[in-house]
């Protein structure tokens, strides 16, 4: 054989390797070194002797093949779209066996003395024993997409082409083909093949599912992905089940999300495989019923492993319903409720509890982020409930002055105190009395009251100021807060007995950028706002996309606000994504981090800021929360600590003009 130059250059690297010596290995890549020194070292390869391409016979080639038929008969659609766009670069195609011979080929007829010669042909034999490093065959062997580019190549004979194969694997992760691109000729640079890369592994794993999809066509399939609108065309994992939930085999993604299960779970005896309602948090009622229940045929679930949403659709097996599968029957409807969610999992489980709860006399704790709508959910609690038609009372504990706080919640009697207040009054707590109290931020209730607090929960009375005889009251108290009690238990904020008499149960709502239906809750405060200004104003498609890429700090308090903005300040019959505040424009990059004013540290000159703000808005709580992009129990909260007070009440400390009860008339008794 006659070697060129670049031939003989090669063959003396690799005799140097040989040797023992690693000079002129600097830019070798690792994945191609360790596969080197295995043709040297383990396969006995000699680099001064470059072996000639082998064929297979007819014969030897069917022997191949056969084991591979199915899997060749399922690829074949993939391999001709591959080849379809790979044929005009230049580019042919093989599809290998997992010993490495070409069991299908695509390449250019015009081309096929060449292309014989390389060894790209049907039957030609890539074994890395063989044929030393080249794609395929050092696929085979890490079980990993790689390139072969160039003089990456063992055998001086082969180092002008460049190989990309990825490999095809079983529901066991074995390697049981390789798909492979490869081409006579290409530009020198190694990235020139990165796009190659992609290609050949995309189609390496759609081949692979569509064979998975075919060898289990008879059984019940989880399909998922984290992105909804992809599960019925790529969903990404797939999942073979049984009718109770085992798995009976699972592709790549299926394989890692059990992987992923197993290590933060391990298993106690080995080869033990979690099930499919233990990896996605769902009875298999949920699982099996997606199909009748849902419109679009998707269910978000929450993974167990991570902690993340993914989406499934049940492919049920071919040409055969599962007669047997018993639907469970839909919950009764709680309008309440049931529209405060669409498909999200947290949701899904808040609202299963809530509908549980409704009637019964359970004190319940709603927990979670500023403005995920804690208080719209006690409203809906106490709506869905037999005391729907009784008081609902909601006491911002942030927003009332320390001085007032006792007087406002038990009252006091006529004479109790001189002045504006010599009239006497009914607590709020009384004022509940056969409904709902709402003790909202329950956090920043004072020590003192919190004492008083568990007395009333305890002897179901309470004593208004003055009083020498206590009030029966029949209320049920739903407390929220955004602040983790267990820190305030720890630093002695709060009782840690009272605390467990409030947290009968507890509902923790999710943040609305970890909600999987977003676009539901857009929707319908988007509603809500334009039945309420009665207008007739459409949402463009481009705003949805940046109200469901924007991360939402301030939840749907800070949504409302958004779209409020929108709606006031549109010049036209559609809202734009300009037509949005600035910081929702941009998508999830121009997102600022959680807003938590508690956690920073304050300066006199933030104070005299925060001062001049509250003047110049007139005192408006509201607006100086929207100027600022925060709750106004924080507001309030904010207020107390630099002693600001507004106008009003330094000069008359009157109630009627409180902050602190929200949506109900006021009574003076
Ligand atoms: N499901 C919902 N649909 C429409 N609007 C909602 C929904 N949930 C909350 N909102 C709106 O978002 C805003 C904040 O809600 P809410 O006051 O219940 O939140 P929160 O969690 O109690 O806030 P904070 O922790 O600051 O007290 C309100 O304007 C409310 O009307």
């Amino acid at each position: 054989m006659q070697l060129r130059n670049e031939q003989r250059q090669h063959i003396e690297t690799l005799i140097r390797l040989s040797e023992g010596q690693a000079s002129g290995l600097d830019n070798c890549r690792e994945v191609i070194r360790r596969s080197w020194e295995r043709c040297v070292g383990e396969y006995r390869l000699d680099p001064g002797r470059p072996r000639p391409v082998r064929v297979l016979t007819q014969q030897a080639l069917k022997e191949h093949r056969e084991p591979v038929d199915e899997l060749l008969h399922v690829a074949r659609a993939g391999v001709d779209q591959l080849f379809a766009q790979i044929a005009p670069l230049g580019y042919v195609l093989l599809l290998t066996d997992r010993r490495g011979i070409t069991v299908d080929f695509r390449g250019q007829r015009d081309q096929d003395p060449a292309l014989r010669r390389a060894g790209l042909y049907l039957g030609a034999d890539w074994d890395e024993r063989y044929a030393g490093t080249c794609a395929v065959g050092t696929c085979v062997h890490d079980a990993r997409a790689i390139t072969c580019h160039q003089s990456e190549h063992f055998d001086a004979t082969h180092i002008s082409l460049t190989c990309t194969a990825a490999p095809i694997t079983d529901p066991q992760g074995q390697v049981i083909a390789v798909l492979d691109i490869s081409a006579l000729q290409s530009p020198r640079a190694h990235e020139s093949q990165n796009f190659g890369l992609s290609l050949v592994n995309l189609y390496a794993r759609m081949i692979e599912d569509a064979y998975f999809l075919h060898r289990y066509r008879g059984c019940l399939m989880l399909r998922f992905d984290t992105a909804r609108e992809f599960v019925h065309l790529n969903g990404r994992g797939l999942i073979a089940i049984e009718e109770d939930g085992s798995v009976i085999a699972a592709n790549g993604e299926g394989r890692a999300l059990i992987d992923a299960h197993l290590r933060r779970w391990p298993a106690w005896t080995s080869g033990w495989v979690p099930s499919a309602t233990q990896l996605f948090d769902g009875d298999i009622g949920d699982l099996l019923s997606i199909p009748a229940t849902r419109e679009d045929q998707i269910r978000a679930f929450r993974v167990r492993a991570n902690d993340t949403t993914c989406f499934v659709t049940l492919v049920e097996p071919r040409g055969r319903r599962l007669a047997s599968r018993a639907v469970p029957p839909s919950p009764t409807p709680v309008p309440a409720l049931d529209r405060l969610a669409s498909d999200d999992p947290a949701m899904h489980r808040v609202l299963k509890l809530a509908r549980r709860l409704r009637n019964e006399e359970v004190n319940v704790l709603i927990t979670g982020e500023t403005g995920t709508g804690k208080e719209v959910l006690a409203r809906a609690l106490h709506d869905s409930g037999t005391r729907a038609n009784r008081p609902f009372v909601a006491v911002n504990c942030a927003a009332i002055p320390e001085s007032l706080i006792e007087s406002e919640l038990f009252g006091y009697l006529p004479g109790a105190f001189t002045g504006g207040r010599s009239k006497g009054m009914r607590g709020l707590i009384q004022q509940a009395d056969g409904g709902t109290l709402l003790l909202d931020e329950i956090g920043d209730m004072p020590l003192a009251l919190q004492t008083r607090l568990l007395r009333v929960l305890a002897e179901r009375e309470v004593m208004p100021l003055g009083a020498e005889k206590a009030v029966r009251v029949d209320i049920r108290v739903i407390t929220a807060t955004h602040r983790d009690m267990s820190e305030l238990i720890a630093n002695g904020l709060f009782r840690e007995d009272l605390y467990y008499r409030l947290n009968g149960a507890q509902l923790r709502l999710p943040a609305l950028r970890e909600r999987a239906d977003k676009h539901y809750v857009i929707r319908s405060v988007y509603e809500a706002l334009v039945t309420e200004r009665q207008s007739d104003v459409r949402l463009r498609a481009d705003a949805m996309s940046a109200l469901l890429a924007y991360a939402w700090p301030g939840n749907i308090r800070q949504l409302r606000n958004a779209l409020d903005f929108a709606l006031a300040t549109v010049d036209g019959e559609e809202i734009t994504v300009h037509d949005l505040p600035e910081e929702c424009q941009g998508g999830l990059a121009a997102a600022p981090q959680v807003i938590d004013s508690t956690l920073q540290p304050e300066t006199t000159g933030e104070g005299q800021a925060f001062h001049r703000l509250l003047q110049d808005t007139g005192w408006n709580v509201s607006h100086v929360a929207r100027r600022l992009g925060i709750s106004r129990p924080t507001v309030y909260r904010r207020m107390r600590r630099y002693g600001l007070v507004p106008p009003n009440r330094r000069e008359a400390e009157t109630v009627s003009d409180s902050p602190i009860r929200k949506g109900v008339p006021w009574h003076n008794s």
